[in-house]
């Protein structure tokens, strides 16, 4: 089946007074996958978010949602976004009240997806609820808005594990009624979930691919104790050197850049050894911190 792209990106940038955040960045989300947008504290995701909802105006180069400006698009997208979707005035109900007045494609599926996240305290103010209420209230109003586009930053910080997963499956039927869905996220459990993931580094788009295929280019990764960081420091790509599960790890700058090199266990340090399979921060770190100083393009 040939793939119908639902978001262009082309040499997208925008800069504040204090510099650039993003630059030249690429991106293309077809229709019917699930993107999730992953990146470093501060790197410019949720002002990607911003030019994709067409509430942040590009400093320059192009973004289009179904072939149009993404400015004024309430008849494809539903947003949540990290400037709060809700007025902590008033209480939940109240909330879903002034959705279901103001979007036209709001659904009464509100109550189910209420139900599914267990948010039962909608006759409270917003202002006195935690983190994760405000959360499972604003995914509620989100996925209530029936359209065929989901920009969601960040829909699972501040939620427990089971609703994570309970997240994971409201996004997987949204999915299968042919909806497309980029989320960003901090949690390889998201990571889970995507068709395909986009880091983002460097202020730009460094990778993007399945998780298989993304993990299938990491280098081979070998790991020391704490004590023993130095051993490590000697063989490291782009020399970087990074702690994991109490350990330290790096990847071998192997020949080819994808595999290593026949018998390299035993031309190892003695206490450095290699590591079976690549982890998500191993993941995370390659295509973050070392894709981007490196010329290897995954
Ligand atoms: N309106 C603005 N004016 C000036 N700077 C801004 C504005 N919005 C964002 N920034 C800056 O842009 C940079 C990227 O911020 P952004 O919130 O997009 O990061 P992020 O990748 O989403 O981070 P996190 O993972 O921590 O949520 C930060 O340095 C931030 O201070």
């Amino acid at each position: 089946m040939v793939a119908v792209s639902c978001i262009e990106v082309t040499n997208l940038s925008k800069s504040f007074d204090d510099g650039p955040v993003l630059s030249g960045v690429d991106l293309t989300v077809d229709e019917g996958e699930v993107l999730a947008v992953m990146g470093p504290n501060g790197v410019g995701k949720s002002v990607l978010f911003t030019c994709l909802a067409g509430s942040t105006h590009p400093s320059g180069g192009d973004v289009t949602v179904f072939g149009a400006d993404p400015t004024d698009r309430s008849d494809t997208t539903s947003f949540l976004l990290q400037d709060a979707l809700c007025s902590e005035r008033l209480t939940g109900r109240e909330n879903v009240r002034y959705f279901e007045r103001l979007h036209p494609a709001f659904t009464d599926d509100w109550q189910r997806y209420a139900d599914r996240l267990g948010l039962d305290a909608l006759d409270k103010r917003v202002e006195d609820y935690s983190g994760g209420m405000t959360r499972k209230l604003e995914l509620t109003i989100a996925l209530a808005i029936d359209v065929p586009l989901y920009l969601l930053d960040e829909p699972t910080a501040a939620l427990d594990l089971s609703t994570i997963q309970v997240v994971h499956q409201l996004l997987r039927e949204k999915r299968d009624a042919g909806r497309t869905i980029v989320l960003s996220s901090h949690q390889p459990m998201d990571a889970d979930l995507a068709d395909r993931i986009a880091f983002v580094a460097d202020g730009r788009v460094v990778a993007t691919g399945t998780p298989e295929t993304l993990f299938d280019d990491v280098p081979t990764v070998v790991e020391t104790r704490l004590s023993n960081a130095d051993a490590l420091s000697e063989l490291a790509l782009a020399d970087e050197v990074y702690p994991a599960d109490g350990a330290v790890r790096a990847f071998l700058p192997d020949a080819d850049g994808e595999t290593a090199p026949a018998g390299v266990a035993s031309s190892l340090p003695s206490a450095v050894s290699l590591v079976d399979r690549p982890t998500y921060t191993d993941l995370f770190t390659y295509y973050t911190r070392v894709v981007p100083t490196t010329a290897h393009d995954p």
